[in-house]
């Protein structure tokens, strides 16, 4: 993620309104699914919510209940914060004082796209501060937040909800949202550990060969077909060549948790950068049968992490905002 300190923007001219109440819900989200590196990525059903309110006296005052409650800053340095604050200082107003309570519920550095739910969460709070006329539309805030967080694949899907395939043309990074098979179940198996995705991307190549870039295209494609149509297809179209390997040794038992599952018929992957392992169950039964190999796995490997195992929905409605009279 890329969000300077808001000492860093000019000052800014008018000021928001004191006495707003604004109330944003982002989902978590499944980055790359395989071969979509940098471009595909999944909602699903976990929230992060924030309750923003603004008053005329300068300061910050943060809560945190659930991750990162406890370790998270809770003065400007939070990143929902700065976020909020840029936002609003990039449209050229001023904003004094801010209370923010955030529930966070996603886990952080574990490949479920928690800091882009976090810059979505800000950049929407802060949009919403903004004077009705004066707010960004659709494309500017799904650019602003891909350049905030660095790549689309998270913040895309965050803010639109479902499967987003995202890319960037011309400057600008935009995104559409592509249909998602009633049948796919989305399991999760969490570890304890993180690992940043920043670390996570330093580990990566700068050039890859051409037959793996050309071999990864095929899969990226029928990984479409299979995600909205046909997902007996997922396993041959949730074979990467571009990230996984690379970050293979950062993760060692989420590889061998990915291997388990796929040896045994479930296209599994590593989410986003790691370590998470996001199973794409097709229906009920599936959903079943990869809960139990992901615990007979662990249980039989004996990993030194605790992990936790969460059957998902995928979520289709993307962010909501609430203002609220006061
Ligand atoms: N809700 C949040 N509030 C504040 N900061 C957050 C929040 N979620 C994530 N972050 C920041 O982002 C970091 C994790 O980001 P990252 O390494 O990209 O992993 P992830 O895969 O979870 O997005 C956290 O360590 C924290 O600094
Ligand atoms: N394409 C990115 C996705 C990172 O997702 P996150 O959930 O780990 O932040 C990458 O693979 O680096």
């Amino acid at each position: 993620m890329h969000v300077s300190n808001s000492a860093e923007l000019s000052r800014a001219a008018a000021a928001v309104a004191p006495g707003q109440d604004v109330t944003v819900r982002v989902p978590a989200t499944s980055a790359n699914l395989g071969p979509g590196f940098d471009s595909l990525g999944l909602a699903v059903g976990l929230y992060d919510t924030v309750r923003v309110r603004t008053s005329g006296e300068p300061g910050t005052l943060v809560r945190i209940t659930g991750e990162g409650a406890g370790t998270l800053p809770t003065d400007e340095t939070h990143l929902v914060v700065r976020t909020i604050r840029l936002t609003v200082e990039s449209a050229g107003y001023a904003l004094q004082g801010l209370e923010l309570d955030a529930e966070n519920i996603i886990p952080h550095g574990r490949g479920l796209g928690s800091s882009a739910s976090a810059i979505v969460s800000g950049v929407l709070a802060g949009n919403a501060l903004l004077p009705a006329g004066h707010r960004l539309d659709a494309a500017a805030l799904l650019d602003l937040c891909s350049r905030l967080e660095g790549h689309p694949d998270n913040v895309a899907p965050a803010l639109a909800g479902g499967l987003a395939i995202s890319w960037e043309e011309e400057g600008a990074f935009r995104s559409v949202t592509a249909p998602v098979h009633p049948d796919i179940i989305p399991v999760a198996a969490v570890p304890s550990n993180e690992l940043s995705t920043e670390s996570a991307r330093g580990l990566l190549p700068d050039t890859v060969p051409h037959a793996d870039a050309a071999a990864n295209s095929g899969r990226s494609a029928l990984l479409i077909h299979a995600l909205a149509a046909q997902p007996a297809m997922l396993l041959p179209g949730t074979v990467d060549f571009l990230h996984q390997d690379y970050r293979a040794a950062a993760m060692e038992p989420s590889a061998a948790l990915v291997r388990h599952l796929r040896e045994n018929g479930v296209a599994a992957v590593i989410s986003g950068a790691g370590p998470t392992v996001m199973a794409l169950a097709a229906g009920q039964v599936q959903a079943q049968e990869a809960q139990s190999l992901i615990n007979g796995h662990l249980e039989a490997a004996g990993t030194t992490q605790s992990w936790r195992v969460l059957r998902l929905s995928v979520d289709r409605d993307g962010a909501r905002v609430e203002e609220h009279l006061r």
